[in-house]
């Protein structure tokens, strides 16, 4: 069972197709990545499941944490976590049908009262963003390192950021209080899985500083 601090790897199904889904990821969880986010957005119920089995096994195998984006139901098939956001259920539904053990995270945007609310919905960690332009999902950064602090002052929950996060911006989110930093461009854009792995131990090296 992982800790919730570290390199949080995100797949993504256009930078990982052509078979490369599987040895990317193996490549991140080797290089230390503690979490890792299924996020497909397919309707392709039969491949979700199948490669969602398969990320599960690796995970394993690395002492890493699975989490499905969205998909609660298919968390609870697999005994794995969640991570829903705003308009993706209700993250106190999802506790109740994971139970008490299963790492749950919740979208918080950029304001801190949704964190106070994940907290109370039973949220293992909130999450927050954009930090900076983000090549996967682009929208004005909202979030700031003054959002982290308050945030780490009201909620006693580690705290995730995404949008846009690099090995050159990276640092001082970590040292600003950031326990878990949510990569998928920075990450999974390698031409070789040996990349991968070497920009996983990078960021993963962050938190050793
Ligand atoms: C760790 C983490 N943080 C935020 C998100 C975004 O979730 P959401 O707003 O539901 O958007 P989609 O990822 O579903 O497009 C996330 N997935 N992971
Ligand atoms: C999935 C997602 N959610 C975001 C948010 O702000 O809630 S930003 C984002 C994309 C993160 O990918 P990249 O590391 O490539 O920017
Ligand atoms: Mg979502």
């Amino acid at each position: 069972m992982s800790t919730l601090r570290g390199l949080y790897a995100i797949t993504d199904s256009q930078l990982l197709a052509g078979g490369k889904l599987l040895p990317y990821v193996e490549a991140a969880l080797d290089g230390g990545a503690t979490l890792l986010q299924y996020r497909d957005k397919s309707s392709d119920d039969a491949r979700r499941l199948r490669e969602a089995q398969a990320l599960k096994t690796l995970c394993e195998r690395y002492g890493a944490s699975l989490l499905i984006n969205d998909d609660a139901e298919l968390a609870a098939r697999l005994g794995v976590g969640v991570h829903l956001g705003q308009g993706d259920g209700s993250l106190s539904v999802a506790r109740a049908l994971l139970g008490r053990n299963a790492i749950i995270g919740g979208t918080c945007l950029a304001q801190v009262e949704l964190a106070e609310q994940a907290a109370r919905d039973g949220a293992s960690y909130v999450a927050f963003g954009r930090f900076f332009n983000s090549q996967t999902k682009p929208g004005a950064p909202a979030a700031t390192l003054e959002l982290v602090q308050q945030a780490r002052a009201r909620v006693q929950l580690p705290v995730c950021a995404i949008g846009g996060i690099t090995l050159d911006n990276a640092a001082p989110l970590v040292t600003g209080g950031v326990s878990l930093l949510a990569v998928i461009h920075a990450l999974f854009s390698a031409d070789t899985a040996q990349e991968v792995n070497r920009r996983a131990r990078a960021f993963s090296a962050l938190f050793h500083a």
